[in-house]
């Protein structure tokens, strides 16, 4: 199992690009396969999550040819997909799981999807219920809230659903099944959660109507859509530990290259500019329906903010780097709200709070969220303390993790750090183009 150990003492400086953007990439692969002709991704994401997805539609009988810096996809059309010989295995990804039980309740095939430790914990009835409602059978562990979950697709029926959390892991399921149910499906969420599948959607010219926080799609549109290439922007989330760690670390200056600025994901943003961070975002442009732009960061002090249930959606992904600004911010960071944390990769509240407490932070958790109390900037040589810590199998934990060391007083070693290839192969070699020579892999 490698581990990371991060030497502090160095700032971050330079121009770097980071993966494709995790989320485009599950919903270019599953939108490519289902159009007619050739479709070209290009700059996804290499992760495992995504290359899980691919493995996933090889197996359901789409030709998908690989380079690192493409993917070729032979779309098979709406009606194309076919029975895999065996169990379909979605690795770590809630988004790969959730959005592939959607789509594969309305085929006319069987289908079983599973994954590793974490995801066979994570809960399923969120997508399960509501799928059962539209006709789905669906059989899965503790009456399907968990996985594997065994799908015998069937002809569904569109139906109204209110879902209870603002996710869009539950509303792109649903839009996934609605496309092969009879008559109109409407998803209604409590606050906007990220909106990439309809702008997906949108870009194949498959027909949907948004009103604010509902969306309305009919069933078995006649339009086929034909093969595009999509480009992938940069993932902000991936973008957000260099974002972080330039404003921590002081004397840092880094721009990251063509980075998503959906505004349903750029929450750090708004959080981090609050905070006193010193962001510019420059050459603002689109690509494949995504806004893009390059964002430049200089280390400033940083002072604790308040933050609440309206912004947790679009800021999601990036709580546990949040805790590590917060923890040595100046002042108090209150986090509400934010109880779908818990049922991430791990518990992101008790996992942040365990392993940033061992490195000298004062975390109250909270069952919603916490209070920080930021250590704030006590001179040369950092605020937290070196340690040896845990990851949790949690890739974003083990990169946080990585970020706070860089301003600890000590070496810190971050064990069990496979986890980082989930959505950032290569992220130890991008902190070391930034911080030259002080970041050891063993
Ligand atoms: O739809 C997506 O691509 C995602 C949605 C979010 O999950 P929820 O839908 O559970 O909030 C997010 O945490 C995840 O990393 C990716
Ligand atoms: C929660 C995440 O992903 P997923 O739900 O797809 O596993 C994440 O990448 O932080």
């Amino acid at each position: 199992m490698a581990s990371l150990t991060i030497t502090p003492g160095r700032p971050l400086k330079g121009t770097i690009r980071v993966p494709g953007d995790k989320s485009v990439t599950h919903r270019a692969i599953i939108l490519t396969a289902l159009a007619e002709g050739l479709s070209q991704v290009t700059d996804y994401c290499r992760g495992e999550d995504c290359l899980n997805t691919m493995r996933a539609f090889q197996s359901l009988g789409v030709r998908i040819e690989e380079t690192p810096e493409q993917l070729t996809v032979h779309g098979k059309g709406m009606w194309g997909l076919t029975e895999p010989f065996g169990p379909i295995d979605c690795g770590n990804s809630g988004t790969g799981i959730r959005l592939m039980a959607g789509l594969l309740a309305g085929q006319d095939f069987f289908t079983v999807l599973t994954g590793d430790e974490s995801i066979r914990r994570r809960p399923m009835g969120r997508v399960v219920k509501p799928l059962r409602a539209m006709g789905a059978t669906i059989a899965g562990r503790k009456g399907g809230e968990l996985a594997p979950l065994a799908i015998t697709g069937t002809r569904l029926k569109g139906m109204s659903y209110v879902s209870p959390v603002a996710s869009a892991q539950i509303k792109s399921s649903l839009l996934f099944a609605a496309l092969y149910a009879d008559g109109l499906t409407t998803i209604s969420e409590p606050r906007l959660s990220r909106d990439h599948t309809e702008r997906m959607f949108a870009y194949f010219g498959i027909p949907f109507h948004r009103d604010g926080c509902t969306v309305r799609i009919e069933g078995r549109p006649s339009i086929r859509w034909s093969g595009k290439t999509v480009v992938v922007p940069g993932d902000l989330s991936a973008a957000a530990f260099f974002l972080v760690g330039a404003s921590i670390v002081p004397d840092s200056d880094v721009t990251v290259l063509s980075v998503g600025m959906n505004p349903t994901r750029t929450g750090l943003l708004d959080i981090l500019r609050q905070m006193g961070a010193h962001i510019e975002v420059l050459n603002s442009r689109e690509e494949a329906g995504e806004p893009v732009a390059d964002l430049r960061v200089r280390s400033m002090p940083l002072r604790g903010v308040q933050i609440g249930p309206e912004q947790i959606p679009q800021t999601i992904d990036e709580f546990p780097i949040l805790c590590v600004a917060a923890a040595v911010a100046e002042g108090e960071t209150v986090i509400t709200g934010a109880e779908e944390l818990r049922v991430k990769e791990s518990d992101r509240i008790a996992t942040m709070a365990t392993e940033l407490r061992a490195m000298g932070a004062r975390i109250e958790e909270r069952p919603d969220g916490m209070v920080i109390q930021g250590l704030g900037r006590k001179g040369a040589n950092g605020t937290l303390t070196g340690a040896t810590c845990a990851s949790y199998g949690d890739h974003r934990v083990a990169m946080s993790v990585a970020i706070g060391a860089l301003t600890a007083a000590q070496p810190t070693q971050i064990q069990n750090t496979d986890c980082i290839e989930t959505s950032f192969p290569n992220f130890d070699r991008k902190l070391l183009e930034l911080l030259t020579d002080s970041v050891k892999r063993l």
